[in-house]
């Protein structure tokens, strides 16, 4: 069994179903990009894993880590993986850090709650994990607060509290969205860096494909509640099979804003609430035909790997390969 296997996953908000059914596994060690527009559920997908939901969200399926039941498990055995073997970090490291404590308190709160370090030995390891993620002399910064931090540093001192813990998967949500273009690179490569040093797994959450690319080895694609195309990354920006796919991958923002390439996906996502009868995407699809407003697609194997949940993948042709030569220009 996968280390971490996702199976059949649902959520809904006050009957309003969400999440339809997700299936995803992830190995040991492996990153794996969740890449989609707002509001198609990526975030609910781990939050629901980890039960930290509002009570009113209606979660069925299953999600195992290390062949360990997380759905339906009680509070206390949730908190314990919380942190000990899953972390996760958010958009905004300034509504996540205490302002008003000191930021290698906060990092050592990390680590006496899940390794039990206290003292002279906290202290120094809290040293080593700020120089690990790049805060350069850590030894006079450990007593500032975080409003003396940049946000890009702010960003690196919530990766090293995520680290305290020693967890077998990290799971960044969208850790760069706030920061420029040049601290987001700079993000991306620490927790690329991380990652190899400590074999710990990652799951990316963003909505741009070029950072999943930057960090992952695979991705996975959502639209309004299921997964619509996996693959390595490689062979998703050399042959991306789902339409949706190929509109991400026009829209990834260019850091050389002298070439125009950005092209937004036309349309909006739809309401969970008034979703089509068929296929979700099909009212902003170049492809779509009666059968997709009449059916929703499942997900099925593709000859180039990966799965794809379309009538009509786009096959690894010309048009594919223009299109990858476009997007590594
Ligand atoms: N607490 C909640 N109550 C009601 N609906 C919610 C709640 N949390 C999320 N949703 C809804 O669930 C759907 C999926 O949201 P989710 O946050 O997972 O999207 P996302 O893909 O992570 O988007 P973003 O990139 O904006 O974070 C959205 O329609 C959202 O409005």
């Amino acid at each position: 069994m996968a280390f971490v296997s996702i199976r059949d996953l649902r959520v809904a908000f006050d009957g309003v179903r969400v999440l339809h059914g997700i299936d995803l596994d992830i190995g040991k060690g492996e990153a794996i990009g969740l890449v989609g527009e707002s509001g198609c559920g990526k975030s609910v997908t781990w939050l629901a894993a980890l039960g930290l939901l509002p009570g009113k969200a209606r979660v069925e399926g299953s999600v195992t880590l290390d062949g360990q039941q997380l759905i339906g498990a009680p509070r206390s055995q949730l908190e314990q993986i919380r942190g000990a073997r899953i972390a996760m970090i958010f958009q905004d490291p300034s509504s996540s850090l205490n302002p008003v404590q000191r930021v290698g308190r906060q990092i050592g709160e990390s680590l006496r709650l899940h390794r039990g370090l206290r003292g002279a030995q906290a202290r120094t390891e809290v040293l080593r994990l700020m120089d690990m993620v790049g805060i350069p002399d850590a030894k006079r910064r450990i007593d500032l607060y975080p409003h003396e931090f940049s946000g890009g540093q702010c960003q690196r001192i919530m990766i090293a509290m995520a680290l305290a813990g020693q967890p077998d998967l990290l799971i960044a949500d969208e850790p760069t969205t706030a920061l420029d273009a040049t601290i987001q690179a700079q993000i991306l490569e620490l927790l690329s860096g991380i990652r190899r040093e400590t074999g710990m797994a990652l799951v990316f959450i963003s909505h741009d494909l070029g950072a999943v690319s930057a960090v992952c080895d695979r991705a996975a694609v959502m639209y309004a509640g299921r997964i619509v195309e996996t693959n390595d990354i490689r062979s998703l920006f050399a042959a991306p099979a789902h339409p949706y796919t190929q509109g991400l991958l026009r829209a990834i923002p260019d850091i050389d804003a002298s070439r125009a390439r950005l092209v937004p996906i036309e349309g909006t996502v739809p309401d969970p609430a008034a979703l089509p009868t068929g296929c979700a995407f099909a009212p902003r699809c170049p492809r779509n035909s009666q059968l997709c407003q009449n059916y929703a697609p499942d997900l099925k194997p593709q000859s180039a790997g990966g799965v794809v949940s379309c009538f009509y993948p786009v096959e690894a042709d010309q048009t594919a390969m223009s299109q990858r030569q476009e997007v590594w220009a």
